[in-house]
């Protein structure tokens, strides 16, 4: 059976795991919480992250990186972005020239606002750089650890390894398309993130659908806006890891993003509210990475910027909603009026 290892044992980790497990592949689980890695082997269960859910015999998790990593061909790397230079650092050294990696984590680092793919590069030997790819898409893990049909994206720079990772994922109830651009991908992936704590805030502030639906059609033009100014096709921003990930990350309930957004605007502060929860909601970091860069490079994204004075600078939630409805008029979209001669 040939051996992958998921570096992360988490919501998402943990999903990935038991859907490559029941893909066939033999899975060594690396978490740095003992407790968690004593109850996947022993229990067969990972109650705080994915509760209700049964571990197949084909999981086996450990604490170190080294075993979990040993005689495994892809090492898929799903922790919390903010660990994610750690991990690279302790990878490096460990893998052979072609071994696979997959980043499932979805971020930007706030330093350097690098994506994920680019902090792996920074501290991967260069041997390896060909053989990164991503994953990313609409997928609630408490959703693909049920078996619910699932669809995602894989980007890499290569053709050859985008499809090699798409035939290790597939199954009948998780699809996988692929893509060449990672920088959109890997965008789409954490720029909806911050768009949907807004959507959570919207709701604890008690707006309603249209409010959700404003959130979720001016986001997308802020996220394809910045995307493009830094490389990324916009055309990917139509596609699973742009809509489609928007789309469930602002409406579900099993979004952290958005319930850390009903938090803050049911009136609690940031710490609060992250202090109400495990797991990680990635949004928090990359609003700040999203609005120093976007501020940085001159890109105009006024909901980002909302969320960012919220989240960070105290503005009470509706007063940033005021804000953004009271702005001066636009046109909806630049590139229709360009099109249109004497209009
Ligand atoms: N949860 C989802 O549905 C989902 C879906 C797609 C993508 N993601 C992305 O996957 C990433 C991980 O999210 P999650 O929801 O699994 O987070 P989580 O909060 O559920 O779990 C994070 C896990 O990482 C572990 N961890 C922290 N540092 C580690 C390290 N150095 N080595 C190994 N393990 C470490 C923690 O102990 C914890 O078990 C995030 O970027 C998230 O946006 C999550
Ligand atoms: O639960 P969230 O908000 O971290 O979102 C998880 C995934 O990114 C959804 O695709």
């Amino acid at each position: 059976m040939e051996k992958i290892a998921v570096i992360g044992g988490g919501s998402w980790g943990s999903s990935i795991a038991i859907l490559l497990a029941n893909n066939g592949y033999r899975i060594s689980l690396r978490d740095i919480s003992f407790e968690q890695v004593t109850e996947i082997n022993e229990e067969k269960t990972n109650i705080d992250y994915l509760p209700g859910v049964e571990f197949p015999e084909n999981i086996t998790a450990t604490t170190d990186i080294k075993e979990a990593v040993k005689d495994a061909s892809v090492v898929i790397v799903v922790v919390p972005s903010h660990a994610i230079r750690n991990v690279a650092q302790e990878l490096s050294g460990l893998l052979l020239d072609d071994t696979i990696i997959v980043s499932a984590t979805k971020g930007i680092e706030e330093e350097t606002y690098y994506r994920m793919s680019e902090v792996l590069k920074d501290e991967l030997r260069p041997a390896l750089h060909e053989n990164i790819a991503v994953i990313s898409g609409p997928s609630h893990a408490e959703e693909v650890s049920k078996g619910i049909p699932t669809t995602t994206v894989v980007a890499s720079k290569s053709r050859r390894l985008a499809e090699n990772i798409q035939d290790i994922f597939m199954s009948d109830v998780f699809r996988v398309y692929t893509n060449p651009d990672i920088v959109g991908v890997e965008l789409g992936g954490a720029l909806k993130n911050i768009i949907a704590i807004s959507a959570g805030i919207s709701d604890g502030l008690g707006y309603g659908d249209n409010t959700k639906a404003a959130l979720i059609t001016r986001g997308l033009t802020e996220i394809k806006r910045l995307g493009v100014a830094v490389g990324a096709d916009p055309m990917t921003f139509a596609g699973l890891s742009g809509t489609g990930d928007l789309v469930v990350t602002c409406a579900s309930q099993h979004s952290r993003n958005r319930r850390l957004g009903v938090k803050i605007g049911n009136g609690r502060s940031l710490d609060e509210a992250l202090s109400e929860m495990k797991m990680v909601a990635e949004g928090v970091r990359t609003t700040k990475a999203a609005y120093l860069l976007a501020k940085e490079i001159g890109v105009e994204v006024p909901i980002i910027t909302k969320a960012y004075e919220v989240l960070f600078e105290g503005k009470h939630p509706q007063q940033g909603v005021n804000e953004l409805m009271v702005r001066g008029k636009k046109h909806e979209i630049e590139e229709v009026v360009k099109n249109k001669e004497n209009w």
